[in-house]
């Protein structure tokens, strides 16, 4: 059986050779939280989120990959009933813009769905990206210096999985002003705003994504996402969506 310790400079790596591979159950467990983790919107419970919970949360998304091991990351946790009003109202301002944006025939649908749970759920989190941690590029980021922000969405992830496995909803609110959450959390210029988070526990969990329960987009198929050996060569399926 592999362990789990992390390995200290002196210690033998981790075996994972298929022998010392996870148990069948373990596999289970994995592949079941990844496709039951969903964005919560509004079904937030008022109940607090213990610390020890929140820490353990968090400890997984700071156990991301991260670019040269920058872990570029910073999570500000937001109880703040003010702070979250004020994150509200900013995101009524962009929503409003982004519905002036679609096509008019989306925008009624639009207007029904719930897109957030800023004032609801009992804790917001804003993880944020360093741009600069270890100096301005480094190993992995000098041809592609974006990789700073991706291994930041690579800690959200985590963390949105590590959410759900503690029965923890978690729903990213993307439509908001960069310049809002900025002046509202006095967040430096330097520093990017990755995700801003509504988390809590949840009455109920959709089993599909809302977006595809009511009707506004569908899952593609994934045999039409797979290409072989170089871009649309090999398209298994041209089934539309
Ligand atoms: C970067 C980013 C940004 C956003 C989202 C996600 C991601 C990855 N999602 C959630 C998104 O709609 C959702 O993930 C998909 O609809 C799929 O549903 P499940 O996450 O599988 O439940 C999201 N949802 C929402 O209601 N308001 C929002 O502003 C955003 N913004």
């Amino acid at each position: 059986m592999a362990t789990d310790a992390p390995n200290k400079p002196d210690e033998k790596p981790a075996d994972l050779s298929p022998a010392a591979a996870f148990s069948e159950a373990e596999r289970a467990a994995i592949y079941r939280v990844i496709h039951a983790r969903r964005d919560v919107r509004d079904e937030f419970l008022p109940d607090d989120v213990p610390r020890d919970v929140l820490l353990r949360i968090l400890d997984a998304a700071h156990h991301a990959p991260s670019v040269g091991f920058m872990q570029p990351w910073n999570f500000i946790v937001i109880r703040d009933a003010k702070k979250r009003r004020a994150a509200y109202a900013a995101f009524q301002r962009a929503c409003e813009a982004e519905e002036q944006a679609l096509e008019p025939e989306r925008r009624s649908l639009y207007r029904s769905l719930k897109l957030q749970g800023i004032v609801k759920a009992p804790l917001n989190i804003c993880v944020t990206c360093d741009r600069a941690r270890f100096g301005a590029t480094g190993l992995g980021r000098t041809q592609q210096p974006d990789t700073d922000i991706l291994s930041t969405a690579c800690a959200v992830q985590n963390l949105w999985l590590a959410a759900r496995a503690e029965g923890v909803g978690v729903g990213w609110v993307s439509i908001v002003r960069d310049a809002d959450l900025r002046q509202i959390f006095q967040i430096p210029k330097e520093i990017a705003i990755v995700a801003y988070l509504c988390v809590g526990y949840v009455a109920q969990a959709y089993r599909l994504p809302e977006l595809e329960a009511k009707r506004w987009a569908s899952r593609l198929p994934l045999e039409n996402l797979i290409f072989e050996d170089r871009w649309g060569e090999l398209v298994v399926s041209t089934n539309p969506p």
